[in-house]
């Protein structure tokens, strides 16, 4: 395997823009695929995955290559020598890998693979959150899943065609996928490939959303003419699912507190023939009161830390910080409390996250449970999703129906 000059240029400013301007991976990633039209799949591919895997492999690369941040140019080649020595490239004899030799990178790999916050590449801090939450065993497990690279799951949209139609159409240009048990509308990408580029992708027959994230919606039970609010709708992936399992019939009501989440979802929802969908920006609490009791069923995707989710996000490993995650801990409290007014008696909530953090799931559902507004609901039945027991992303999501 030869490694190519200007891709790996390409690489390591890119590596620059996330770790020193702190901007974010998928921006970069993006914005580098732009920067050459000759380049061809395995090209652009070779881009993509060498910046997400410097990232997500960033400590342990570090402390191999003995270097600190904030990282100059010269650290920055000597973490992709790292990168390319483990992946069993051999190295070119470019000016910028002199001083990178393989042997000794091999070694200080072996030593460090004996401690799992360096084997792993994670903060102390979150090593110990894991830890403490999970238990030794799962964590153990879990993080070594998390740091898999994230299978390519598709959601065929049903509005617009069947799963079996996008199979046959994807094989046609050379996209091959399989079908998932117990996920009635994912496909499964074989091998990594751009689906944004397809026409079919353009005419909006599919959208590509985790498995986990695919069982959200089902759980809810929305049904065709129900009024359905999906009060932290973002840019509206399961707001999609749900118009596709409403047959676009009955309403939907997609809030968030930002208008830019807002605008993605019109586009999204466009592109998707969804028609069944208001868009409410949440400015103050009288968004949330109109809908007292008004709602049959009633989503709450609560923000959250996001750690089921590294594969997609390697780079939230080292932005996201432990007052963070304490201070959304608090914001889903009140958004459980608040919003859960808005289902109708007899109606249903789901309340998920993309995180596996007990303390951001079961334990805040036990927490509304015991308050005021929480002792109106049962809980029917919750899922405890890990990336390592699943092969798919880290969810929670538990159901609770309002009594009558
Ligand atoms: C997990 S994301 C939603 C993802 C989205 N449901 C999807 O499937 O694509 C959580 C969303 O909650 C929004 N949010 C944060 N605080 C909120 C609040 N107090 N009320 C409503 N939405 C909020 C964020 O802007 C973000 O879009």
């Amino acid at each position: 395997m030869r490694l190519h000059r200007n891709l790996v240029f390409t690489v390591i400013d890119s590596l620059n823009f996330i770790f020193n301007e702190d901007e974010y991976a998928d921006k970069v990633v993006a914005r580098a695929l732009k920067r050459d039209k000759r380049w061809g799949s395995n090209d652009r591919r070779f881009v993509a995955e060498t910046i997400y895997d410097v990232v997500r492999w960033k400590r342990l690369y570090a402390e191999i290559a003995g270097v600190k941040e904030p990282f100059d140019r010269d650290n920055l080649w000597r973490m992709f020598a790292v990168w390319a020595v483990l992946r069993g490239y051999k190295l070119p004899d470019w000016k910028q890998l002199a001083g990178t030799p393989p042997r000794k990178i091999k070694g200080r790999f072996e030593e460090l693979s004996k401690i799992r916050k360096y084997r792993e590449s994670i903060p102390d801090w979150i090593d110990e959150l894991g830890t403490r939450e999970l238990g030794e065993a799962t964590w153990e497990k879990e993080i070594a899943a998390q740091n898999e690279q994230a299978k390519v799951v598709l959601r065929v949209n049903t509005l617009k065609t069947s799963k079996s139609k996008l199979k046959a159409i994807l094989e046609e240009m050379d996209i091959a996928t399989e079908t998932v048990q117990h996920y009635p509308d994912a496909l499964v990408l074989k091998e990594r490939a751009n689906v944004f580029l397809t026409s079919a992708f353009k005419e909006g027959l599919f959208e590509v959303q985790d498995a986990s994230s695919q069982r959200v919606v089902p759980l809810l039970d929305v049904q065709p003419g129900m009024r359905v609010v999906d009060a932290c709708a973002g840019a509206g992936g399961k707001t999609l699912h749900m118009a596709s399992l409403m047959q676009n019939k009955g309403q939907i009501i997609a809030m968030d507190l930002y208008e830019s989440k807002m605008k993605q979802l019109k586009t999204r929802a466009k592109r998707n023939g969804a028609f069944n969908i208001e868009y409410r920006i949440i400015e103050s609490n009288k968004a949330i009161k109109k809908l007292h009791e008004k709602a049959d069923r009633v989503l709450i995707d609560a923000p959250c830390s996001g750690l089921g989710v590294l594969r997609r996000n390697p780079d939230a490993k080292w932005k996201l910080q432990p007052e963070f995650v304490d201070n959304i801990k608090k914001v889903q409290e009140e958004i459980l409390t608040g919003y859960s007014r808005m289902v109708k008696p007899g109606g249903k909530l789901v309340y998920a996250t993309c995180s596996v953090l007990p303390s951001e799931n079961q334990e805040q559902v036990k927490k509304f449970l015991a308050t005021e507004s929480g002792k109106q609901f049962t809980l029917e039945k919750d899922q405890k999703i890990l990336a390592s027991t699943s092969g798919f992303d880290g969810f929670y999501m538990a159901l609770l129906s309002r009594k009558n």
